[in-house]
């Protein structure tokens, strides 16, 4: 379904910061975004007061902003944003465009205009204090290499073929930490990333991140893509130089361990005895400090006369099998065991939905979850029975890494 818009000026004076912050104050929920490789900065606010909780259908959603926890079995709990307000930056911050739904209730936007005015007047400047982080506890890194031990265990006595356990850390921010700011130092650290910044005041959180993996994409032109995303390593060198693409090397773990995604990519599209599928890869890409193996899926939906393509796949990708593991339901069940906490929106989905009749959910990775003057950063790696459990820990503490280092947190 298309969201009717009107042009509505009087909003259009305030910068990029200064709606955040009335949204974030005035607890109205709020996305930004930023598309991979697009320099076009992108911000929803709804101002509903209704906490809707749904199932995606691409069809039948007005326009909005979909996060989905790692959990949500009946598909049933993603948690949607409705496209009340909109606006559209430039690199620069100027504003492409803004548009008000012609659902949205005009008293609502009038009260958000309001405090927009107030808060105009009383903006509080980024104070850039030292941030504090305690070095991982002995402890945690303890039992999260005993949880790959017994991964390992296990999938040596067939139990499965792999699980992605993950971990967090916790940091203190500086006081007054400035969510935009940190969000557009991303987006210049990180331009092949889908970088993002969602507040969801009934949880007093706001996630930020900076994700390289995309779960389903539906654009204008009816291009349906997904990507199997896996296998990680420095990229840079032990000489501390970057390490050039053609010149990165992959195990056998490695190379089982993405293909393992891949072939659950296509065991999604049999299900469905969808064939006219474009796969190409795996190829060595850069995400920040990290290079992962990725192939990438394309279907021509109106090719195939198949337009609700992108509703049905992200019921069977999700969870994939890089963010979860194979088979999924033992998968699912060591996690419980082992990791025993829950992941919320980590390595769930996020994206625009409707948006300009197009649709980008990404796996919410290389994410970390702010609640008052504290973060909470999420990490995993893909086990295998070839796994070293000080590796795969490493491996955690670089993917936390690639947040941490363009925010000049650690
Ligand atoms: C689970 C994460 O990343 C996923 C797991 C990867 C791996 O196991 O090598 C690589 C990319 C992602 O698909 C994460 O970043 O937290």
């Amino acid at each position: 379904m298309e969201t009717a818009y009107s042009q509505n000026s009087s909003i259009k004076t305030h910068s990029l910061s200064n709606l955040w912050r009335t949204a974030e104050r005035g607890g109205y929920p709020a996305a930004l975004w930023r598309l991979p490789k697009s320099s076009e900065k992108q911000l929803i606010i709804d101002l509903s007061g209704e906490d809707r909780r749904l199932r995606i259908d691409l069809e039948e959603l007005p326009a909005g902003f979909a996060i989905s926890p790692f959990l949500n079995p009946e598909s049933d709990q993603t948690r949607f944003l409705r496209a009340d307000l909109y606006f559209s930056f430039n690199a620069e911050e100027q504003l492409i465009s803004e548009e008000t739904a012609s659902h949205a209730d005009f008293w609502r936007i009038q009260a958000f205009e309001d405090d927009a005015e107030e808060d105009a007047e009383d903006a509080v400047p980024y104070s850039p204090s030292a941030p504090h982080h305690g070095p991982a506890t002995a402890d945690e890194r303890e039992k999260f290499e005993e949880a790959v031990r017994h991964a390992v265990a296990e999938m040596k006595m067939g139990a499965f073929q792999k699980v992605v356990l993950s971990r967090r850390k916790w940091v203190e921010l500086p006081k007054r930490f400035d969510h935009v700011a940190a969000f557009n130092r991303l987006c210049d650290a990180y331009p092949h990333a889908f970088v993002s910044l969602v507040s969801l005041p009934e949880s007093g959180s706001v996630w930020l991140g900076a994700t390289p993996e995309l779960l389903v994409s539906q654009d204008l032109q009816g291009t349906f893509r997904t990507m199997s995303l896996a296998a990680t390593q420095s990229a840079t060198g032990t000489d501390g130089h970057a390490i050039p693409l053609e010149e990165a090397r992959w195990s056998h773990k490695e190379i089982e361990e993405q293909a393992l995604v891949s072939r659950y990519v296509i065991e999604c599209f049999k299900k469905i005895r969808l064939r006219e599928y474009l796969e190409s890869g795996p190829r060595t890409v850069r995400a920040g400090n990290l290079l992962h193996l990725r192939t990438d899926f394309k279907v021509d939906t109106q090719a195939v006369g198949f337009p609700q393509l992108a509703t049905v796949m992200l019921d069977l990708l999700h969870p994939t099998s890089a963010v979860c593991g194979t088979p999924k339901s033992s998968a699912l069940r060591f996690l419980e065991h082992y990791e025993a906490y829950d992941r919320s929106y980590y390595s769930g989905y996020l994206g625009p939905v409707n948006i300009n009749q197009e649709t980008h959910l990404f796996v919410n990775l290389r994410t970390m979850q702010i609640e008052d003057d504290e973060a909470t950063l999420f990490a995993g790696a893909g086990i295998t029975e070839d796994s070293v459990a000080e590796n795969e820990w490493m491996e955690t503490e670089m993917k936390c890494q690639t947040l941490l280092s363009a925010l000049s947190l650690s």
